[in-house]
């Protein structure tokens, strides 16, 4: 029997998904794929409290079997106290291209009542899309409600999850 690890086998499609939630506080504005969106509350977060990018790293993270968010920035760590997001995409972006894969595609999505994610999507794309040095047309961003259900739907919090496909170079 093979006692080859999956990164070892080196497969030409791997796939991540990651799920991100922060609580609302006060604020006047919440931070998605790195845009200061203008809202009547702020996040409550170690860093600048991204959903949007923790959950595309955690997806990517996943896909590689590299652990998760927390474990390449611990909470714990000071260094990353109202940190921007974006250096994290960065930091998996480079971990994917040092295990030899590339981004095949993208798909985010948010779930809130609170923002109004739609007029957002085109410019949350181009950020994160130049982040991971891709085509635009890898990204996808998307939001759902909850339909006034659950912590979303009270006006509590935000989540977002995120899908990816990765590609052997
Ligand atoms: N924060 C959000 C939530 C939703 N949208 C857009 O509204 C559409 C309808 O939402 P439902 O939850 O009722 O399905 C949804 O498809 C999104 O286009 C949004 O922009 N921002
Ligand atoms: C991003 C990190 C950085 O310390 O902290 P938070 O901003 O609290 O976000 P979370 O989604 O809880 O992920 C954990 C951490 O890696």
């Amino acid at each position: 029997m093979s006692s080859s690890s999956p990164t070892s086998r080196r497969p030409a499609f791997r796939v991540g998904t990651g799920f991100d939630v922060h609580a609302f506080t006060e604020g006047d504005f919440v931070t998605m794929a790195g845009l200061r969106i203008p809202h009547s509350k702020g996040i409550l977060a170690h860093s600048d409290g991204d959903v949007v990018i923790h959950a595309l790293c955690d997806a990517l993270l996943g896909a590689l079997a590299l652990g998760d968010i927390g474990r390449h920035f611990p909470p714990s760590d000071e260094r990353w106290r109202g940190a921007d997001s974006r250096q994290f995409l960065r930091h998996a972006r480079s971990l994917m291209q040092e295990q030899g894969y590339t981004l095949g595609n993208a798909d985010i999505t948010v779930i809130c009542e609170a923002p109004k994610v739609g007029p957002h999507v085109q410019a949350m794309r181009e950020v994160l899309a130049e982040d991971l040095g891709v085509d635009i047309g890898q990204i996808s961003v998307k939001a759902t409600t909850t339909e006034k259900l659950g912590f979303c739907g009270r006006g509590e919090g935000i989540a977002a999850e995120a899908a990816v496909l990765i590609e052997r170079l």
